[in-house]
């Protein structure tokens, strides 16, 4: 029997209960006292009393479910309120809410694995992987705010990924004859309309079937060449952001739901014609009602701090690809409707912000009609593990600016 919220006159009596700026006291039940701290999340924490006995903690969550439901229609739409509970301290000692609602958040990005890092063993090839080996092909500006200097980017790279390691990738999306899979989709391992560009919906291009996006989405065995890719990213990135260590996060599941996996593969060939979608990889400002947004809220994707970024990490992966060949990746400035397309070259890695609006162009005829032009995605959850005193500086940078840099659209202005 789930406990009722009770009245004030009831045995129960809420003493006091902390919540964060941004929900406004008149809005909560008046037998609670608020207490406004200065946190970026909503927070509710009651501090019960029972004058018989202590409450088990299974009976403190159900309260706080109670609670959520109570509070559900007062608070405004785009805040979500994290509920804690406990008893009254019997000695009657102070309860510093700052720091019960610390723990709880802890608890919470753990539960949900929300800031959880991504493997970074080595990978035991034969080719160790340098940074000066990398070289920054095209850095690109889309999407400029309109009140302010914010922009989306996009970044190719080359040398980052290796021939071993692109091969190793491809062996995950198509592990079949290395020499037929250029030329040719395999369809033991991919399915005719299993392409979601849009979440939910069946596209026309082959997608991975499901039991080959079960194992490359496993974290349990995480296959050593996406650790790999996750180890180099990660080494690029604090390299571009002056040595900050960079915490990657795979993008859970409790972001978008389990149907949003954070790895994916793509193969679209000449055939396809015009099949594939606009999209999104994912936006903080448009995550749903969840353990994500009940934690973080609803942000711009590049406000940085402990905030993260929301990156794809794209790779191209055929072993061969002509550039007369086409199939790159293209982006959509939206207020102007401009557009930018990155090349497609074995082994380059396409840093962008998932909130672009992008989609996958097919291979041109020269190519032929079936042959494959694979990419791999990895979308993550990106954060600087130390904070500085500028705030602008709490933002991960995805390359180092320079005068060659592309300006697409509204981000030319
Ligand atoms: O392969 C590409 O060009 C882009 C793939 C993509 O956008 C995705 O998988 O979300
Ligand atoms: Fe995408």
């Amino acid at each position: 029997n789930p406990l009722k919220l009770p009245a004030p006159t009831q045995q129960i009596i809420i003493t006091k209960s902390a919540i964060s700026s941004g929900v406004t006291p008149s809005s909560l039940p008046p037998n609670l006292l608020v207490h406004s701290l200065d946190e970026p999340y909503s927070h509710v924490h009651l501090i019960v009393q029972n004058k018989k006995k202590k409450f088990t903690q299974r009976q403190l969550d159900e309260l706080s479910l109670e609670l959520a439901v109570t509070l559900d229609d007062t608070i405004p739409n785009d805040k979500s309120v994290l509920i804690t509970a406990s008893n009254i301290d019997p000695n009657n000692k102070p309860i510093d809410p700052k720091s019960i609602i610390k723990k709880a958040r802890t608890k919470h990005l753990k539960t949900h694995s929300l800031d959880t890092p991504m493997n970074t063993l080595p990978w035991p090839s034969s080719s160790p992987f340098s940074l000066s080996a990398c070289k920054i092909v095209e850095h690109a500006s889309i999407d400029k705010s309109p009140t302010d200097d914010d922009t989306s980017e996009i970044v190719s790279i080359d040398g980052l990924v290796c021939s071993s390691l692109r091969s190793s990738l491809l062996d995950l999306l198509s592990p079949s004859d290395v020499e037929k899979r250029e030329k040719k989709i395999d369809s033991i391992f991919w399915k005719k309309g299993a392409y979601d560009d849009v979440a939910g919906e069946d596209g026309k291009g082959y997608g991975l079937n499901d039991e080959m996006m079960i194992a490359l989405n496993s974290d349990n065995v995480e296959p050593s060449a996406i650790t790999e890719l996750g180890r180099r990213v990660k080494g690029y990135l604090e390299d571009v952001n002056d040595g900050c260590p960079i915490r990657l996060t795979k993008l859970p599941s409790s972001v978008f739901g389990p149907h949003v996996a954070p790895l994916g593969g793509n193969a679209p060939t000449h055939s396809d014609g015009s099949t594939f979608d606009w999209h999104i990889d994912g936006d903080p400002s448009l995550t749903p009602p969840g353990a994500f947004r009940d934690y973080y809220g609803l942000y711009n994707n590049r406000v940085g701090g402990d905030k993260p970024r929301f990156v794809s990490a794209l790779v191209y992966l055929n072993e061969d690809w002509k550039e007369e060949w086409e199939g790159g990746t293209e982006f959509l400035d939206l207020p102007s409707e401009e557009t930018y397309k990155t090349r497609v070259k074995p082994g380059r890695v396409v840093l962008l912000d998932s909130d672009i609006t992008h989609r996958v162009t097919t291979p041109n005829k020269l190519a032929g009609e079936d042959r494959p032009r694979y990419s791999i995605v990895l979308k993550l959850l990106i954060r600087k593990e130390r904070k500085t005193k500028k705030s602008e500086d709490n933002v991960v940078v995805l390359a180092r600016k320079t005068p060659d840099d592309k300006y697409i659209g509204s981000a030319k202005a």
